[in-house]
């Protein structure tokens, strides 16, 4: 089976084609083994190019490296895009509609080689995140939270997966690691959570740091700058076009004050094809 690496700012999926048949070619399970890097292709995700349901010209699944299967990725839709592009050959569409499970999303080619994304409407209620730090039709803003005996203060936003955002002094000096899953698995985040860390630099621009779920830290998480952005103007802490600052490089974010929706712009690169030899389970 063919497949080709791309990644978004160093957030790296495997791109299967798999246009021909509405059910993904490699279980979720084997999945996990291809995204070992080690003893596999090595990625933070196995994303899939299938048939369009609904009216779409496509649909995008996505597994993470442990396997689960979340409902988006920022930094993978725009790797689809252009996997799409390079499919579809010399006459292929500069804009693609993609059914996902956080409904239809819109990236678009860009002339400067970037894709800007039309990532739909935040969802703000707890319910929603979901989460239980709040009442199902409540928001969760600077809500505090214990974690690793510290007190955090919490905003959540699900941009079709969920994301609990804090901000910090030095998102450097977040220890990742230990911090991470604590927030990931914690009881509060029934599907588990992202987790972003958020220095302002200034209102326009602000550093991050992400654990995510299902596939730990990376070093850009399309999804979770856009939430980031979005509990930025609910703390009022950022304004809504704002430059994210991630560790793999920079993402171009608006929420748009007319149509509230929130707009991504950024790379995405491909690093090479190959066929693999075998795949076990
Ligand atoms: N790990 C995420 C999915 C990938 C999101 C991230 N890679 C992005 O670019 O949005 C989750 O389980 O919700």
């Amino acid at each position: 089976m063919e497949f080709t690496k791309y990644h978004g700012l160093g957030n790296d999926f495997i791109l299967i084609d798999n246009r021909d048949d509405p059910e993904p070619r490699i279980t979720s399970d084997q999945a996990l083994q291809l995204c070992d890097r080690n003893f596999g292709i090595g990625a933070d995700g196995v994303i899939f190019a299938l048939p369009g349901q609904e009216g779409t010209d496509y649909t995008m699944r996505i597994f993470n490296s442990d396997g689960s299967e979340p409902e988006m990725c920022g930094n993978g839709i725009r790797c689809l895009g252009k996997f799409l592009a390079d499919l579809e050959g010399d006459n292929h569409k500069t804009h693609y509609r993609i059914h996902t499970l956080a409904g239809v999303i819109i990236p678009e080619l860009k002339g400067d080689g970037k894709v800007r994304v039309d990532m739909g409407m935040p969802q703000l209620s707890a319910a929603q995140i979901p989460t239980v730090l709040a009442e199902a039709d409540q928001k969760v803003i600077n809500t505090p939270i214990e974690i690793a005996d510290k007190l955090w203060e919490v905003t959540c936003v699900s941009m079709g997966n969920p994301h609990c955002i804090t901000f910090v002094d030095d998102a450097d000096a977040i220890p990742l690691e230990t911090i991470g899953p604590l927030f990931e698995h914690h009881s509060v985040f029934p599907q588990r959570t992202n987790t972003e860390f958020i220095q302002v630099v200034r209102p326009d621009y602000i550093k991050m740091r992400v654990w995510e779920r299902g596939a730990g830290a990376t070093l850009a998480c399309g999804t979770g700058a856009c939430a980031s952005v979005v509990a930025g103007v609910l703390t009022n802490k950022s304004d809504r076009i704002c430059t994210v600052e991630l560790p793999g490089g920079c993402l171009d974010i608006e929420w748009s004050e007319t149509d509230q929706r929130v707009y991504m712009t950024g790379p995405a690169e491909q690093v090479f094809t190959g066929k693999l030899s075998q795949i076990s389970g």
